[in-house]
This record gives structure tokens, C-alpha cells and sequence, in this order.
């Protein structure tokens, strides 16, 4: 056994993951001690990063590393082992919310400014920035994604189907609408760089004017370039048809966009949904609301908010102007309607990804202003994306809800290393200052790609390198051998991006071995059909996607099939040789914090936490020959099985097992499989005795945890929580505390 320690790193993050943490850390810390793991954490948090971007006027003692600067690059070495779980991607109000509980805690940095004016505050925003949108994912993710439910957890879910599926009705309104023109599918172009180059983007307008937008752009060989474009007049065109239409049938209206990962393009998008939406009042006040910063971009409430710095009375006139819409506009899907909060309330609220599968579970309704569920028309402007929503919303109109206990499982293998595809488009976004042509130029001044603009468009360019795509190839290919499902690469050939990784996919396949492989290449809507198709018949399809579909598809069908994405495993074998565990494939769960502040219960479900542990431990074994790390992770895996079939998931109500008690369960189960096992005796003698210590104490354990629970909690912050205090919360029984701190 090699002596060498190996060293897990387990990212800090936000919200309700990190405060599960509080409580699962120490146990993970306990059981892997003396067996030369180390579980190290590093601080990626949302405000870690502002801390460690501005450190400027800050205290020693407040000062922290730039920790994701160091994972990005851990993670290009053999040696990176992250277990990374989900982190916020803050949109302008949640940074804002952030920086302001900062200062508050005595932390000088400085305020985001919305519309910098002098170089300083150009400099200020700029360095904001890189704590923006999702500037964590794209930084560690140095290699392509394979997420599926492991076997067991499918299995467990086929026997325990989640009581979370609504039926669809007979007839139901509910459609998903898209632009059919002027959108980004209808613009993309695409080249394939044939050999590396260094390019520029310029504006050229009408009056023949040359600006530059950005210049040094490096793409290696292979690179497939893309560029796209949304045109601003035909989406406010379709924002306002859309209106129309939910009118008129008297249904609700929702926009589902991404405006936390997609930081350039979709708050823009966003904000002319609202501007189209508060037409009336917003064009009638737009001198007033421009003179007070107010930005449509960060949602109505923003809007809201900035009305403070007005007088009374003007104020007033303005918020009963915005008042009027409503009477003239159809309803809006809420996000809380107790608190009035509309879906074109923040940007954040409603996230693609997350929100369209839970339409698709609650038969085709969103939630109204009156608490009650109603269809809904779901505007998703591009139909890069779109179709296969509709698809499978139209698949429910025909045939009804589907059924966890029976439905079959989409896998997926996600093209997402080195920032691939449009989530790596935010430094190459431009809005078009005016009416002409945005183009690509190549050194020798060649225009590689030109798209037609007219002011206010908004210009996408992307990359995708040539490594990861042969990866992500020899990626399906293992999958498909390995499970023995049939391979559907998510490709429209109509689209310029798809069309070059076609050939590129033509290429690579042959130089792997494909005998016997069922593999195909259909376009979003096709593969739709044929993966639902079998999903009705109980069959497993394994959906190969660039990095967009990847991240929709690992919420759509978990939420579907497990009743969350926090059930999937999510495991990305990094290029380089390490490996990125991340955990679940959902996000932060702001709710889930919510309702722990109000009542003492944190619903959070870690068993991502758990599953993503299991091949951490085994890359450790595998690359180091440490036994003890083989036998944790097969004795955790054995006790995650036992969580499932004892069913000890945390409930989604106070005062039932919640997330403590499930981190509890997890411990006891791992405890006494390790008692059990034969292959090292050293553990087993250890383990034996916590097994028993907590078995004679579970009932007593069980209460102090529930003790905790039904009343107001205290952590010291929302995006910062005093450590002290949320370790308290968190850990509430003296008695297991005992027992695992003596370990
Ligand atoms: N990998 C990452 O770092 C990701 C980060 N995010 C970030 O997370 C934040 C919120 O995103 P949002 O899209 O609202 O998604 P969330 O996943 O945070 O919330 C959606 C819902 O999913 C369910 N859920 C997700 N994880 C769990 C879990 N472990 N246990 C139980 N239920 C779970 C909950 O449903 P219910 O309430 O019905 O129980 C939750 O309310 C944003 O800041 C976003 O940017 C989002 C996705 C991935
Ligand atoms: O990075 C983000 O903002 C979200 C990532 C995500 O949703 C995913 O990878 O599934
Ligand atoms: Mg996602």
C-alpha cells in the first residue's frame, strides 16, 4: 500500500448544499481518518469569491486564496479528486444581495456598479465579473460529463415510484412557444478552423465604420468556431404574440430561460420580456426610469426597487402605472404568489433547466396568482432548445403522465469540457451598438464568419475544441458498450454547429470499437421522440448532447424518473486523468434554506453527496493501491443501498427525518458495513464499536435531532452564515456528535 496521503478536495459552496455540509462533512472526515485520505474543503462560495477577488482593502484576517483559480488548475493534473457540489450562479440582484451582506459583516469591498462610468468603476466591474453567472462550472469542468442514476438508485426508484407526478389532463392548453424566425437557430454559422489561428471580432456599420469588439482570440486546429445571432425586433415580436395568445385563451404565461449560466445573452432576453410585458407603464415613465438606473435586464423587481430613490407621489404614479398592466396583460406563472413574485420578477427565479421538467411533472400547470396550478404557455424564444421541449410536452398531451414505477432512463454524455459550446459565449456576447455586420476576421484578414445585425442584436460567438469532442465520442461509445443501451447523439443537421460536429462525430467513431453498438444521430426533436418512445416501454436510451442539452436533459428526465436531480450521479472524468465529482445535477435549492430559517427543517437531500464519494474513493484505490479506500467506498456504496430500501431520504416536512437524520442513517449504515467486511480487520475493529454505539443510542439520536426542528433558526447569514452557528444547527445531537468525534 502506498504510504502517500491522498487528498480529497470538498468544495464550500451556497445555501442548502452548504449547510448539509455542516453536517455530513465531519462524519466523511471521521470515517476516512488514519486511512491516508485527507478531505480538505476550499471555499468557492459566492461570497468566497468575492472575498478572494477584492481583497484589496480587506483585513489579513478576512482575506481568503482565489481557491477556484487553484482548483481550475488541480483539476488539468492526474492528481485532481473534487468532489464539487452545486453552487449559486448569481445573477446582478443575488451579487448585489451578496456584496451588501459583506459590508454588513465588515468586509470592504466595493459596490457592483450597474452602469460604470469612470475608468475605476469600468476596472471594479470588470473584476465582478468573474464572480458572475456560473463562474465556477466552466472553470473546473476540464472534461465531458457522464450523469445517469446508478443502477441501484434506479432500481430503488422503479420499487418506490415519488408521489410527485401530476396527471395530464384530458385537453390542456399548456404549449411551449418558440420563435420561427431571427432567432439563434436560424443564424448559426459554423467553421472548423483547419489550422490554429488568432482572431478578432469587429463591428461594421452601415456607415462603413470598423469598431473592434475583441481582439486575440485564440483557437487551436480542429476548433469548431460558431457564431449566431437573436434578432431583437422578431423576439419582442414574438414576446408580444405570445401575450396576446395567453390572453386569449386565459392562460398563464411563462419565460423559461437561463440567466444565471447564459449571463450575457439571457438577461437580456429577459429584460425585453419585461419591457414588452410593462410596455405601457415602463415606455411611459422611461425618461424618469432611466434617470434612476432602473434596468429591466434584472427583472421588474429590480424596477421595483429603484422607485425608492423617487418621491413619494412619483413613485406611487409609477407603481400604479405598472399595477395597470396586470389588468390588461394575461396572468403570470408565480414563483411565490403570497409575496406577489412573478416569474419576470428576478432572473434567477425561474431557471430552464430546472423549471420546464417540473411543468412537464405537474401535467402541463405552472402556479397562479390565487395558489392554484393552471396550463401554461412556456415561452422558450430559440428553437435551438425548444422543439424538444415542446416535443415532450405534446408526447404528454397524446399520452398521458409517465410512470416512474415503469418508465425506462435516459443517461446522459455531456460535450462540456473547456468551456464548450454556448456556455463559453459570454466573453464573445455583443449587443450591436447599431445596424451593420458583426463579423469573425482571421490573421490574414479573412472574415471566417458574418452575421447581419441590427442594433441591439444580440451576437453569440462560441468554441469547441477538438479534444473534448473525441473524448466525448470515446465517452458514448464506453457507455453504450458498458450498459449495452443504444446511442443517440442529440445533433440537427440544420444547424451549423451541429453539422461540423457530424463530421467530426463520422470521423472519430470508426477509430473506436463500435461492433454491436446500436448508435445513431438524430436531431433534439427525433431523439426526442425515439428516447420517449422506449422511456414508455420501460427501455434505457443514453442521450450523447453538446453541453446545453446536457444540462437540460439531467434535470428533465431525473426529475421525471427519481422525482429529483439530486438522485443522479454526475461524474466527469477529467482529460487530464483526475476526476470532478459532482454531486446531483440540480442546484442550490434557495427554497430548501427557506423553509430551515423559518422551521428548523433542511430538506436537502445529500445521496448526490453520497454517490459522487463512492468513485472518488475508488480513483484513490485505483491510482494508489490504498485498500482502505476500496473498502469505503464498496461499504458506502452497500450503505447507500440500505438508505434507499429503508427509505431514509429527508421528508419535505418539519418535524420528519430531514437531512441530518438521512446523514445520520448514512453513517450508521456505512458504520456497520464496515463492521461486516473481512478484508481489513483494522476497520472492522474500529467500526464495530461506532456501529454498536450508535445502534444503542439510535432512538436517543433520533430525538435530539428532531428536537431541533420546529422553530426559527439562526445561522448569521444568508450567502455568509457564521460557521459557529450553522455548525451548531446542524450537529444537534450531543450524542452522535460523541460518537463520531471520537472515531
Ligand atoms: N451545478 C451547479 O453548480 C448548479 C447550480 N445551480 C444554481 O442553483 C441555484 C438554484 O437553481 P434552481 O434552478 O432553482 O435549482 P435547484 O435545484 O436549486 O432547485 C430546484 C428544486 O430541485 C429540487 N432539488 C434539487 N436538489 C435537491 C436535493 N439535493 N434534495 C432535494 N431536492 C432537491 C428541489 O425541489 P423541491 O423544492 O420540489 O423539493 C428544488 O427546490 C441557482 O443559483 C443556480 O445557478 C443550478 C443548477 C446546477
Ligand atoms: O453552472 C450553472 O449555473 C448551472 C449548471 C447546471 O445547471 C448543470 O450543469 O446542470
Ligand atoms: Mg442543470
Amino acid at each position: 500500500m502506498s504510504t502517500k496521503t491522498s487528498k480529497i478536495i470538498w468544495s464550500e459552496i451556497d445555501e442548502a448544499p452548504a449547510l448539509a455540509t455542516y453536517s455530513l462533512l465531519p462524519i466523511v472526515q471521521a470515517f476516512t481518518k488514519g486511512t491516508g485520505i485527507e478531505v480538505e474543503t476550499q471555499d468557492i462560495s459566492l461570497s468566497g469569491r468575492i472575498i478572494a477577488n477584492f481583497p484589496d482593502k480587506l483585513r489579513e484576517d478576512q482575506k481568503i486564496p482565489d481557491y477556484l483559480t487553484q482548483l481550475g488548475e488541480l483539476a488539468k493534473t492526474p492528481e485532481a479528486n473534487i468532489i464539487k457540489l452545486p453552487n449559486i450562479s448569481a445573477s446582478v440582484p443575488q451579487l448585489q444581495a451578496a456584496i451588501k451582506e459583506l459590508q454588513a459583516k465588515g468586509y470592504d469591498v466595493p459596490d457592483y456598479p450597474e452602469e460604470p462610468k469612470t475608468e475605476e468603476e469600468k476596472k471594479i466591474q470588470a473584476r465582478y465579473a468573474k464572480v458572475l453567472g456560473s463562474a465556477v462550472n466552466p472553470v473546473l469542468r476540464e472534461g465531458n460529463s457522464d450523469r445517469r442514476a446508478a443502477a441501484s438508485v434506479k432500481k430503488f426508484a422503479q420499487k418506490n415510484p415519488h408521489r410527485m407526478m401530476k396527471p395530464w389532463p384530458e385537453v390542456s392548453q399548456t404549449r411551449v412557444a418558440h420563435m420561427d424566425s431571427g432567432d439563434f437557430y436560424a443564424t448559426e454559422q459554423s467553421v472548423t478552423m483547419d489550422k490554429a489561428d488568432t482572431v478578432k471580432f469587429e463591428f461594421v456599420g452601415n456607415d462603413g465604420k470598423v469598431t473592434l469588439l475583441r481582439d486575440g482570440l485564440k483557437l487551436q486546429a480542429g476548433e469548431v468556431l460558431d457564431s449566431s445571432v437573436m434578432n431583437v425586433a422578431a423576439l419582442r415580436k414574438f414576446y408580444a404574440e405570445t401575450i396576446e395568445e395567453a390572453k386569449q385563451k386565459g392562460v398563464l404565461l411563462s419565460l423559461h430561460l437561463k440567466a444565471t449560466m447564459m449571463k450575457v445573452s439571457d438577461p437580456i432576453m429577459f429584460g425585453h420580456c419585461v419591457s414588452v410585458f410593462y410596455k405601457d407603464a415602463l415606455e411611459k415613465h422611461a425618461a424618469t426610469l432611466k434617470e434612476i438606473g432602473a434596468n429591466p435586464n434584472f427583472g421588474l423587481g429590480d424596477i421595483l426597487a429603484k422607485l425608492n430613490k423617487l418621491p413619494a407621489d412619483k413613485k406611487a404614479q409609477i407603481e400604479a402605472d405598472i399595477q395597470a398592466c396586470y389588468g390588461k396583460q394575461p396572468d403570470l406563472a408565480m414563483v411565490d404568489s403570497s409575496k406577489g413574485i412573478t416569474n419576470l420578477h428576478v432572473p434567477n427565479d425561474v431557471i430552464v433547466d430546472a423549471s420546464m421538467p417540473v411543468v412537464v411533472r405537474d401535467g402541463g400547470k405552472m402556479w397562479n396568482k390565487n395558489d392554484q396550478l393552471q396550463d401554461t404557455i412556456a415561452m422558450v424564444p430559440d428553437r435551438c432548445y425548444a422543439t424538444m421541449y415542446r416535443e415532450i410536452v405534446e408526447d404528454c398531451k397524446r399520452h398521458g403522465q409517465f410512470n416512474p414505477a415503469t418508465m425506462g432512463s435516459v443517461a446522459n454524455v455531456g460535450l462540456m469540457a473547456q468551456k464548450a459550446e454556448e456556455y463559453g459565449s459570454h466573453d464573445k456576447t455583443f449587443e450591436a451598438p447599431a445596424a451593420g455586420v458583426i463579423r469573425i476576421v482571421n490573421s490574414a484578414g479573412q472574415a471566417l464568419l458574418e452575421q447581419k445585425v441590427e442594433k441591439g442584436d444580440i451576437f453569440r460567438a462560441c468554441q469547441t475544441k477538438d479534444i473534448p469532442i473525441k473524448d466525448w465520442v470515446k465517452l458514448a461509445v464506453n457507455r453504450g458498450k458498458a450498459s449495452g443501451e443504444p446511442v443517440v447523439f442529440w445533433l440537427d443537421e440544420k444547424r451549423g454547429h451541429d453539422a461540423e460536429i457530424i463530421k467530426k462525430i463520422n470521423k472519430y467513431l470508426p477509430e473506436f470499437d463500435t461492433k454491436g453498438l446500436d448508435i445513431r444521430v438524430l436531431p433534439p426533436v427525433e431523439a426526442m421522440k425515439f428516447s420517449l418512445e422506449r422511456v414508455r416501454k420501460g427501455q434505457n436510451t443514453i442521450a450523447a448532447t453538446g453541453n446545453v442539452l446536457r444540462d437540460y436533459l439531467t434535470d428533465l428526465f431525473p426529475i421525471l424518473e427519481l422525482g429529483t436531480s439530486a438522485r443522479m450521479l454526475s461524474i466527469v472524468p477529467l482529460i487530464d486523468g483526475g476526476g470532478l465529482f459532482e454531486t446531483g445535477a440540480g442546484g442550490s435549492a434557495p427554497k430548501h434554506v427557506q423553509q430551515f430559517l423559518k422551521e428548523g427543517h433542511l430538506r436537502w437531500d445529500s445521496l448526490g453527496e453520497y454517490c459522487a464519494l463512492v468513485p472518488s474513493l475508488e480513483m484513490i484505490a485505483a491510482n494508489t493501491g490504498n485498500q482502505k479506500a476500496a473498502i469505503l467506498a464498496e461499504t458506502l456504496d452497500a450503505a447507500i443501498g440500505k438508505y434507499l430500501e429503508n427509505q431514509k431520504e429527508p421528508s419535505r416536512k418539519v418535524n420528519e427525518i430531514d437531512n441530518r437524520g438521512s446523514n445520520f442513517y448514512i453513517a450508521f449504515y456505512w458504520a456497520q458495513a464496515l463492521a461486516m467486511q473481512t478484508k481489513d480487520k483494522d476497520l472492522a475493529a474500529r467500526f464495530t464499536q461506532v456501529a454498536q454505539q450508535i445502534e444503542s443510542n439510535e432512538a436517543k439520536i433520533n430525538q435530539e435531532l428532531l428536537a431541533a426542528q420546529g422553530r426559527p433558526v439562526d445561522i448569521g447569514g444568508y450567502f455568509r452564515p457564521d460557521p459557529a452557528k450553522a455548525a451548531k444547527e446542524m450537529r444537534p445531537s450531543a450524542t452522535f456528535n460523541a460518537i463520531i468525534d471520537s472515531i
